[in-house]
């Protein structure tokens, strides 16, 4: 990857990382729920993955990342430049975009004739690499889009945003309708292209292994709101899950559920303690201090990310207290 940042964890807004996009108090009202406010920056030169359970808003701000859906209030700033109105068309040629379902509008040209077309727009449009791609992912350039399977004209969509050599790439469930070698492939172009240059990465998605594979930042979006960004790695230390136990004496127990970092507790029927916290070496001193057996476990990325919620429901509650 490139970029040099080496800290584990950054702020929203963190000012040691140089932004690609930056969000100020951008706000888009929905039918049931407002997206927003966000404020949030995203990492020039790294893949971030946007995480967050459906109707959570992650469309709706790529959306608003693309102008295609304007704020309500706020300001977004892209490479350094905000504006009113439309995007500028020297910072919208440096972006690219792959939707989850393709919706082409030349249905009726082949991939060869689209890429042709596509060309005139771009000017870092690079041929060698879209014939390559096209070739790679086996889309056939020589006949009508139209003809094409969902997962065809995925992938042609994908070949045509990375041909672009956009700065910014943005991934809204890129892979939805892809087949396991095909997502091989898609992950394969995408390092090649973190690889080779100054490009800026957002993928929206529910697959975690897409998390795993590419992400070096994650960022969760919870009813609207992004609750805050983390470096990957340091995401997996985040949070532990502990067995205690069994354990008969209730007061010792009361006395470790208080300790501070603890999301959830639950006591199982032979007298075992599951506990899911962020202080994870604190609760195993104490519980070995106290000679209660102790088990410190990983957790998955989906158990992750729960935890991740629970943390952020509870200091919300904490604010609103
Ligand atoms: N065209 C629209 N007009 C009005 N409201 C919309 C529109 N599209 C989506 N919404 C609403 O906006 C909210 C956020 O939807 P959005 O598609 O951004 O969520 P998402 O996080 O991308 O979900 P998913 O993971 O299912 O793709 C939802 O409440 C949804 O019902």
């Amino acid at each position: 990857m490139n970029g040099t940042f080496t800290e584990a964890t950054v702020s929203m807004t963190s000012p040691e990382l140089e932004p690609a996009i930056t969000l100020e108090q951008v706000c888009k009202k929905r039918r049931e729920h407002t997206v927003g406010p966000i404020n949030w920056s995203i990492p020039r030169g790294y893949v971030t993955a946007l995480v967050g359970e459906n109707g959570t808003g992650k469309s709706t701000l790529i959306h608003m990342l693309l102008r295609t859906l304007y704020p309500d209030s706020g300001r977004i700033t892209w490479l350094g430049e905000s504006c009113e109105g439309e995007l500028p068309i020297h910072i919208r040629q440096q972006i690219a975009y792959v939707a989850e379902l393709p919706m082409l509008e030349e249905n009726r040209s082949t991939a060869k004739q689209a890429g042709a077309f596509r060309s005139q727009w771009y000017p870092n449009w690079n041929q060698g690499r879209f014939e390559q791609l096209l070739e790679q992912l086996k889309v056939p350039d020589d006949v009508r889009l139209a003809k094409l399977s969902k997962g065809q004209q995925q992938k042609f969509v994908f070949a045509a945003a990375l041909a672009t050599s956009p700065k910014l790439l943005l991934l809204d469930e890129p892979s939805s309708g892809l087949d396991p070698f095909a997502w091989k492939d898609m992950l394969a172009a995408l390092h090649g292209e973190m690889e080779n240059g100054d490009v800026t990465i957002l993928i929206t998605t529910h697959r975690m292994e897409e998390v795993k594979r590419l992400a070096d930042y994650v960022a969760l979006m919870y009813e609207g709101q992004i609750c805050g960004m983390k470096e990957k790695d340091e995401l997996y230390q985040q949070w532990k899950e502990v067995w205690l136990g069994p354990v008969d004496d209730q007061f010792v127990l009361d006395d470790l559920q208080e300790l501070p970092g603890i999301l959830d507790w639950e006591r199982k029927p032979d007298g075992s303690v599951r506990v899911h916290t962020s202080q994870a070496a604190a609760l195993q001193q104490i519980a070995e201090e106290n000679d209660i057996p102790v088990q410190v476990n990983g957790l998955e990325w989906e158990e992750l990310l729960s935890c991740w919620v629970n943390d952020y429901r509870i200091h919300l509650g904490e604010a609103k207290a």
